[in-house]
């Protein structure tokens, strides 16, 4: 109540009325009776706060939801059901599928195979594709054993609470060893358990120290532009008022000078007058009472009433009814018409948002030259339609029917046996995260984090490269119909500063080999020099398939001999045992051996424009809303999607492009 009103009070008008009515306490300039101020002032607190308030039980209703939402909590020794709020750091805590993780996790073990769990992030950071999350082995052994679990002692020392979403530094201290945590085994609270029977976690960071609401910022009372606009009109109309005061008193005190004076036997003054001055500032008073209703005081009223109104409409429209997924527009406060009336700039994402993340497989150049292209009798290239016959991919039981490819050459190097084109899609089928599960025998299915990932996985799989299983020691992959395991040595993992990613496996032959792919900027400066033709040659292929809006990755293998390999094996257990900065020591170990590599290839992965896209961007732009969009691909590819979405166009021959590495470069290249 208290902090409404005073909310309230912080509109110049308010405060004005308020006033006011202190004013007409006060009898000898008081004309009016106080309640013609107050009735009419205390309505408009009244509307004011219910409506506030409202909002506010709404915000309120979500959040008793979510507080009251039940987890099942390891309490001596049994699982009980427990409120979310309760829910304290140090607690077991069990999920089942689909539902939502209560709290910070440390994930002890799942039903799934080595401690996996899949996890779904879209409240996090709207991304829709499962994560995969491992348990520690020594956890991930207590599986389901409420005994053991309950017995569970481990002490975790970590990192204080904070906001990053993608970072995690911890230790574990169990049964005399310390183990190091790091976000591959944390479920944090706002994902939802996919794919998984159920798992057991240990809550790390709870309430108000989850990730989750380390990034959610106070809600702040919020006042739009059009009430900063009414204050200053009010004041206008104030400081009017107070002109028009100080006229009207200038001439009762002239007035009461030169004419009152000589009727002062039927017109005393009272008893406090005694002056003309006096009486003067006195009438000053009196006439901002009489003329206060030149300031609108219905004004706040009709603005709320409107707004109530606005945010209806909005509910209402049946355009912006989703009917696929039945998902109305919703608002939750009524002040959000006029805010999206102040919208100046739209910061968005590409991947997911401008195109449907849904990646399909295009073309690839191989050692040199290109497939994925259709060419007629005559040899000329020719468009894909319906009439062009598909690669049959019958020979392949595993093959991905969804999977469609034109260019019968590919499949016919593959055949041949050409040992570039095998290693390229051999590498295609190792080096990835992807995991593989097969429900009943000849049905494979891909869980894929990244679904770039996916759909190169895939193409490997139809081409006959089949990756079927891993475990975090193997690799199982069925090349053209013969089981092959590899040992995987080290997984050199994916990040958006290396820009690549590699695996070290050893091939039943006892060979180890690294096989690296990443975005060409970075692996072109770390080829052996003898490649510097076959680059130039796949930069040029690079280039073309950028062209087509395509998303491209290149890719490189090295071979490396047993003693060089162990060497810097010893290298990567110190960078991975250092606590801090454990990240950057990591990324010194991995440069350490990604380089000198030989050049396979390239791919290009289409992703489509979402529906609509063009149209929405076209009426964005005719509001003169600029848009900005985020997005790591290769510079020719976002400008082409940038052109093929219309926010780019012919007329803007002045695209500049700003390049820095750091922020003083950026802001240097800016002036
Ligand atoms: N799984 C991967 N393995 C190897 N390299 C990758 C992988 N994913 C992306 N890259 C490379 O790293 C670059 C940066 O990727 P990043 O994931 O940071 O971009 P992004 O922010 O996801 O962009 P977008 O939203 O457009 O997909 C990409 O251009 C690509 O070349
Ligand atoms: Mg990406």
């Amino acid at each position: 109540m208290p902090v409404n009103l005073f909310e309230q009070f912080q509109r110049v008008a308010n405060a004005y009325f308020l006033s006011l009515l202190i004013l007409q306490l006060i009898p000898e300039i008081s004309s009016l009776s106080w309640f013609t101020t107050i009735v009419p002032l205390m309505m408009v607190f009244t509307i004011t706060a219910v409506k506030d308030a409202t909002d506010d039980c709404f915000r309120h209703k979500s959040d008793n939801q979510v507080n009251n939402r039940q987890a099942e909590v390891l309490i001596d020794g049994r699982l009980q059901n427990e409120k979310w709020m309760n829910v304290r750091p140090g607690d077991i805590i069990k999920l089942e599928n689909n539902t939502f993780v209560a709290a910070d996790l440390l994930l002890l073990s799942s039903s799934e195979p080595h401690g996996l769990s899949y996890i779904e992030t879209a409240e996090l950071d709207g991304e829709t594709n499962l994560k995969v999350r491992q348990a520690l082995p020594v956890t991930s052994e207590l599986g389901a054993d409420i005994r053991r679990l309950a017995e569970f002692d481990g002490v975790v020392v970590c990192e204080p609470p904070n906001n990053k979403l993608d970072k995690f530094t911890g230790v574990l201290f169990w049964k005399d060893n310390r183990y190091l945590l790091n976000n591959e085994q944390m479920l944090l609270r706002g994902c939802v358990l996919r794919n998984t029977g159920w798992c057991f976690g240990m809550v790390i960071f709870a309430g108000p120290d989850t990730k989750l609401m380390q990034n959610s910022g106070r809600t702040k009372f919020k006042r739009t532009s059009i009430d900063r606009l009414m204050n200053t009109l009010v004041l206008w109309i104030f400081g009017f008022l107070v002109c028009m005061g100080i006229i009207l008193a200038i001439g009762n005190s002239i007035w009461e000078q030169q004419v009152g004076a000589h009727f002062r036997i039927y017109l005393y003054w009272s008893e406090v007058v005694n002056s003309s001055v006096f009486s003067g500032f006195l009438t000053f008073w009196s006439y901002i009472i009489v003329l206060n209703s030149v300031v609108p005081i219905s004004l706040y009223v009709s603005v709320e009433v409107i707004r109530l109104g606005h945010s209806y409409f909005i509910n209402w429209d049946r355009k912006m009814y989703y009917p696929k997924k039945d998902i109305p527009a919703e608002v939750r406060t009524t002040t959000l018409n006029e805010e999206l009336g102040q919208v100046e700039y739209i910061f968005s994402d590409k991947t997911g948002t401008i195109t449907q993340n849904i990646m399909t497989f295009k073309k690839c150049s191989i050692n040199g030259k290109t497939y994925g292209d259709v060419y007629n009798d005559l040899g000329w290239k020719t468009e894909i339609n319906e009439k062009t016959v598909p690669v049959d991919f019958s020979f392949n039981p595993l093959a991905d029917r969804k999977f469609q490819f034109y260019d019968h050459s590919l499949i016919e190097s593959i055949k041949l046996g050409d040992s570039m084109v095998h290693e390229f899609f051999r590498l295609l089928s190792l080096c990835h995260t992807v995991m593989s599960e097969e429900k009943n025998a000849g049905e494979l299915i891909y869980q894929v984090q990244s679904p770039d990932e996916g759909a190169l996985v895939t193409a490997a799989r139809n081409f006959g490269f089949i990756f079927k299983s891993r475990t975090p020691e193997t690799i199982t992959v069925e090349e053209m119909g013969k089981l092959v395991t590899y040992q995987l040595l080290a997984i050199l993992d994916f990040n958006n500063i290396r820009k690549r990613m590699s695996v070290i496996v050893q091939t039943p032959d006892g060979q180890i080999k690294l096989y690296c792919k990443g975005a060409d900027t970075v692996l072109f400066e770390r080829l052996h020099p003898s490649n510097e033709e076959l680059m130039y040659l796949t930069s040029d292929h690079l280039e073309e398939f950028a062209g087509e809006g395509l998303r491209t990755l290149a890719l490189a293998y090295k071979n490396l001999t047993e003693e060089h390999f162990k060497e810097w094996f010893k290298i990567l257990q110190e960078a991975n045992s250092s606590l801090d900065s454990r990240n950057e020591h990591l990324a010194a170990a991995y440069e350490e051996i990604e380089k000198d590599m030989m050049l396979l290839g390239a791919t290009a992965v289409e992703d489509k424009l979402q529906e609509g896209v063009t149209e929405t961007i076209a009426s964005l732009s005719l509001a003169n809303i600029k848009i900005w969009v985020l997005t790591g691909d290769k510079q020719e590819t976002s400008m082409n999607i940038g052109y093929s979405c219309h926010m780019l166009t012919d007329t803007m021959n002045e695209i500049f492009i700003v390049a820095g590495h750091t922020v003083m470069e950026v802001r240097e290249k800016l002036r």
